[in-house]
């Protein structure tokens, strides 16, 4: 049985990954958290997630939980994830990380973590995006750079950064693929006289509105025809049962950081 310990675990993905542990055979919840000084410290994680009790209540911080988890899984916010980092790199946990809004030096903390605990980091967990980074690979190849690359997402208004994480993640898949510079080449949103397009621009724009659980679109737009690749997610059981899916699957690696490309057996495949 492989542990799990689910860091704000009253949020919007925290009580949707509760559910998935507890729906998926092989592992158990040992540890929960929310944030200090919430009402819903002590509350159950299973019946905060709508699933009933699971025996397992919501503490302010896993310092005295490190004897009840394997492997930790944190959906929160970068200087959390960092101290549970530090924390797990020192207790020999393993750690699945789904937070967006990294800082560059935030991820150098994170690899140098994962020099000697097993990581697997992802701003996107579901198989579709995954999937679609291998497209954007094939598409960049064949029409990057003839056509001009925007890529537009949609989330929820409560989402704190901006461009999403996916986002991010997609145009340095294709600045890559094309042998550019994300940092140089990348365009975010547009105002005023902007002057034309310079060809090799990665444009993002973003958009905030209601409940959207997280859109997507790569448009490589030509003359005479473009190309749409685009993921919807509907229900964010679909990140969940990606983080899970990494957690069992961590659970045979050594120390690494490790992608959902890699969860996935998906490298080197395009
Ligand atoms: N990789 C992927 O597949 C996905 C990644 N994400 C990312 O996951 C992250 C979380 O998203 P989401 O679930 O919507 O955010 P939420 O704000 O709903 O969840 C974060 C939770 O952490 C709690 N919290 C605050 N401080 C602490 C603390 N010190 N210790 C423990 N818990 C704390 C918050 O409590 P309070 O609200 O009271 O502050 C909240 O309940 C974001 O970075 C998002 O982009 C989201 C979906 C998929
Ligand atoms: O905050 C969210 O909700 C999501 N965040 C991730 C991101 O920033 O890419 C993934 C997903 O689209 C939902």
């Amino acid at each position: 049985m492989v542990r799990i310990a689910i860091a704000g675990a009253a949020g919007r993905m925290g009580k949707t990954l509760v559910e998935a542990v507890e729906l998926t055979e092989g592992l158990e919840l040992g540890a929960a958290t929310d944030r200090p000084g919430s009402s819903l410290i002590g509350s159950d994680a299973g019946e905060l997630a709508g699933i009933g009790r699971v025996g397992v209540t919501l503490t302010e911080t896993f310092e005295n939980a490190q004897d009840k988890f394997d492997v930790l899984i944190d959906f929160t916010f970068p200087s959390l994830t960092l101290e549970h980092a530090e924390l797990c790199r020192k207790a020999g946990k393993a750690m699945v990380i789904g937070t967006t809004g990294l800082s560059d030096d935030d991820k150098a903390q994170l690899a140098l973590a994962a020099e000697e605990i097993p990581v697997v980091l992802a701003p996107n967990m579901s198989v579709g995006v995954t999937l679609v980074l291998e497209l954007l690979k094939t598409a960049a190849r064949v029409i990057g750079d003839d056509t001009d690359i925007e890529i537009i997402e949609a989330h929820h208004r409560h989402k704190k950064d901006a461009p999403s994480g996916t986002a991010l993640r997609m145009g340095e898949v294709i600045a890559e693929t094309l042998g550019r510079d994300l940092k140089q080449c990348a365009v975010y949103g547009r105002e005023g006289f902007t002057g034309e397009r310079p060809k090799d621009v990665i444009g993002f724009e973003t958009i905030r509105a209601g409940d959207i659980v997280g859109d997507h679109t790569v448009m490589f737009a030509g003359l005479g025809e473009r190309v749409e690749i685009t993921h919807k997610a509907s229900s964010r059981m679909t990140f969940a049962k990606g983080a899970v899916r990494a957690a069992q699957w961590l659970g045979e690696q050594p120390a690494g950081l490790y992608d959902m490309q890699d969860v996935l057996g998906l490298k080197g495949l395009s």
